[in-house]
């Protein structure tokens, strides 16, 4: 292959005369640009040829397609290649030149056939699949639309409600279900894959199998009136999910048209909003999270050093509350044999129950069957003490956030596990330097912080300090793979990233509520920014007792840029400290349905008299966008001194930090990503300014200055390595 093309496709024609067509673009074989302009090629060729009577489509080793190459439509919105005329590709390729082809084609599919790959095999005139093959049209998670027919030929196979269920939802179906839908024409073993499909072109050609355009057929299609309404019901919900985005509504509109106006009109449509979407700030946003996730697992330094995770055969915890109860559910669930300590009876069944609760209502969503919940339960022990530590592999501590405890627990863990067996620290906050202060064992000491709660949440943040192994990272890594959770790998500081970035966020949003903002403006602003909540609403679901704790670590470690509000601390002394007493920053009612209280007034205006500030005519009177930028400002700020003190190697990781650790919303790039979009030197040049009015909380640090003075990027590397890694 030509080190300049990405991919290829290849055709052998049998003594059949079947030609078959590999699509070949490791890992996925995504279609680039290069892909499919050699599949025409070898179309154009095999229609030509007098020996060639059917086309099987099929993907090299054992994957289907995986869809567009993704990696294109950033080099379309960098300009760096230019866009095809609209419509060439799945007008003038997929539908005219393959599909209305004098000679049928069958796609073959294992392993995966994804957006364009689906789309790809639905424009084929039958196709047939593997048992594991997964079927879908993921597009809207990035930003994109079906842009390869499937806004038409999907809802012509299935059914417009099950299309619709299939693109918005963005998930696959498995290939018994694409069966019985109607998508898969059959389902056989991989070794018979391609001689069935070979059998079943050759039966098009002889009329023993029906030849089938996707586009033509109306029988699964509903009346028109229905199809209006099921459409219309559509749109309200998505409007109502996902109100910052358009190309759901996009999507939509491709699909109606080819409904109302006949699948030409549509697929017309489909290429003409699908080239309009690309230019999208939210598709920009998403598509560079779709590769910044993937990306976090690449640790310059670390990974490509050519270690080989080592084997986990079994894991310990320490701690059955929240934290560790849902650790183990995650382990447990990815088959990892765990041992579950606690210091004495009564909270040992009481970490064991949590985790059974975990699983039962798995059980109880049907999400998982009685025997697959007996089979995990039984990978869980229980243990009082160390003995049986002496062949764990790791041990996560997930107790409460009390240094000298957790000093006590390393020291002890160094005299019973085995040499080689990781230490790792559940900690959210406090240094892993200070942890292991008692032990000789630092370089296989490491954090494995996990988000409550832990089983469903999915970020890891895995801290390592200077003495952290290599190999103790690509380990944790493994584990965090297995368990299905996006790593990001981080230094070794107070609050790491994630709390990092999330202090200024709530210390910012009680500043301002101090100096007269109204707290629920400020919730209701931030929520429609696209966060799960806003800050208040926040503070009552973790709960007031952790929030002090938390923020008693960043007020002693950085105390120069700290807001020490007392709103928090004086609603605690009256016994409100959050959802879990029914009445925090807002009141609950039994059902955990929460509302503003208007006596919360009181607090803040007695925390103002303690703080000494005043009410702020300007602050009392915010508009949404200066409430976003009030409080996301000093977020991008603390961001910037993580990247540049190298706790964070590269912008990208804050970004999947922010987003899976903080709520970020996705669509929005992650928190340097937006940074960006809106340039180092306005944010500097507004937390200047306020700096100035309100105080060193929001004054901008050294990186985030020197890269406004240059007009540069805040996601650019960090040139010098100031690492503390
Ligand atoms: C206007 C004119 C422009 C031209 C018209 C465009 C019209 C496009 C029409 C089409 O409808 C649009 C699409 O098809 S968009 C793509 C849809 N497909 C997806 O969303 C699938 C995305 N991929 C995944 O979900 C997963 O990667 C997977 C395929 C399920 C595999 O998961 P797994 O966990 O095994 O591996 P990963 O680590 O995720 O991925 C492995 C590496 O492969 C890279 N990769 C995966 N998919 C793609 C892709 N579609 N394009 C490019 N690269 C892809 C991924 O980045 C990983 O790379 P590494 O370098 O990190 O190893």
């Amino acid at each position: 292959m030509d080190s300049r093309t990405k991919g290829k496709t290849v055709m052998e024609v049998g003594g059949d005369g079947v030609a078959v067509i590999t699509l070949i673009n490791p890992p996925v074989n995504s279609l680039s640009f290069d892909v499919l302009y050699n599949l025409k090629s070898n179309y154009e060729e095999a229609l030509s040829r007098n020996d060639v009577k059917a086309i099987v489509i099929t993907g090299a080793k054992g994957k289907f397609s995986g869809g567009f190459d993704i990696s294109g439509f950033g080099e379309i919105q960098k300009g760096t290649r230019k866009e095809p005329k609209v419509g060439y590709i799945s007008i003038d390729i997929i539908t005219d030149l393959l599909e209305a082809a004098r000679k049928p084609s069958v796609a073959a599919i294992d392993g995966l056939a994804l957006g364009g790959g689906l789309e790809l095999s639905m424009a084929c005139h039958a196709r047939i699949s593997t048992p594991g093959a997964q079927l879908g049209l993921p597009e809207l998670q990035l930003g994109v639309i079906p842009g390869f027919g499937g806004t038409q030929r999907l809802p012509r196979l299935v059914g417009l409600t099950k299309a619709l269920e299939m693109i918005l939802t963005s998930k696959p179906v498995r290939a018994e279900e694409g069966h019985s839908l109607g998508l898969i024409d059959a389902v056989v073993p991989s070794a018979e894959l391609l001689t069935t499909a070979r059998r079943w072109a050759l039966d098009i050609v002889e009329r023993r199998k029906p030849w089938i355009s996707s586009l033509l057929k109306t029988d699964k299609l509903p009346p028109l009136g229905e199809a209006r309404e099921i459409l219309k019901f559509a749109r309200g919900q998505t409007r109502k999910q996902a109100p910052n985005m358009k190309h759901p509504l996009m999507c939509l509109d491709a699909l109606e048209m080819g409904i109302v106006s006949g699948p030409r009109a549509g697929l017309e449509k489909e290429a003409e909003v699908g080239s309009q979407v690309i230019s999208l700030d939210t598709t920009k946003g998403l598509i560079h999270v779709f590769f910044s996730q993937r990306g976090t697992a690449k640790v310059p330094g670390v990974t490509d050093g050519g270690l080989v995770p080592r084997k986990i055969k079994k894991v310990a915890i320490i701690g059955g509350g929240l934290m560790g109860s849902g650790i183990a559910t995650a382990l447990i669930l990815s088959n990892y044999p765990v041992i579950l300590k606690e210091v004495n009876e009564k909270f040992l069944e009481a970490g064991i129950g949590r985790v059974k609760a975990n699983l039962q209502s798995r059980v109880r969503k049907g999400s998982m069957s009685k025997e697959k919940f007996e089979k995990t339960m039984s990978l869980l022990k229980g243990s009082l003490d160390y003995e049986s530590f002496r062949d764990v592999d790791m041990v996560i501590e997930a107790v409460i956030e009390n240094i000298s405890l957790k000093q006590q627990i390393f020291a002890d863990l160094e005299k019973y596990c085995p040499q080689h067996c990781i230490l790792a620290s559940n900690t959210s906050t406090i240094d892993l330097n200070k942890i292991g202060e008692r032990t000789k064992s630092q370089d296989r000491i490491v954090g494995a912080h996990f988000f409550s709660p832990a089983h469903v949440m999915p970020l890891l943040e895995i801290v390592r300090t200077n003495h952290t192994s290599a190999q103790v990272i690509v380990d944790l890594l493994d584990v965090g793979k297995k368990i299905k959770k996006t790593p990001v790998v981080v230094g070794n500081c107070t609050g790491f990233a994630v709390n990092r970035m999330f202090f200024p966020y709530t210390q910012a949003a009680m500043f301002l509520v101090e100096r007269g903002a109204d707290p629920y403006l400020i919730d209701m602003a931030i929520s429609k920014f696209g966060m799960p909540m806003g800050p208040f609403r926040l503070c009552d679901l973790v709960g007031f007792g952790v929030a002090i704790a938390t923020a008693t670590q960043f007020i002693e470690n950085f105390p120069e840029r700290t807001y020490k509000s007392m709103i928090i601390p004086l609603m605690q002394e009256d016994k409100r400290a959050g959802e879990a007493t029914r009445k925090g920053f807002y009141l609950y009612d039994d059902k955990r349905k929460a509302k503003p209280d208007p006596e919360l007034k009181k607090y803040i205006e007695k925390a103002r008299s303690i703080s000494g500030g005043n009410v702020d005519p300007k602050l009392v009177k915010l508009s949404e966008k200066e409430i976003i930028e009030m409080t996301f400002f000093p977020v991008v700020n603390e961001a910037c001194r993580v990247f540049a003190e190298g706790i964070a190697v590269k912008a990208a990781d804050l970004d999947i930090a922010a987003i899976m650790g903080m709520g970020f919303p996705p669509y929005r790039g992650g928190i340097m990503f937006w940074a960006d979009s809106m340039g180092s030197k306005y944010i500097y040049s507004r937390l200047d300014e306020w700096s100035k009015t309100y105080g060193d909380f929001f004054k901008p640090c050294a990186f985030l200055a020197e890269r406004a003075s240059k007009g540069a990027p805040l996601s650019a590397p960090v040139e010098q390595a100031r690492s503390r890694l």
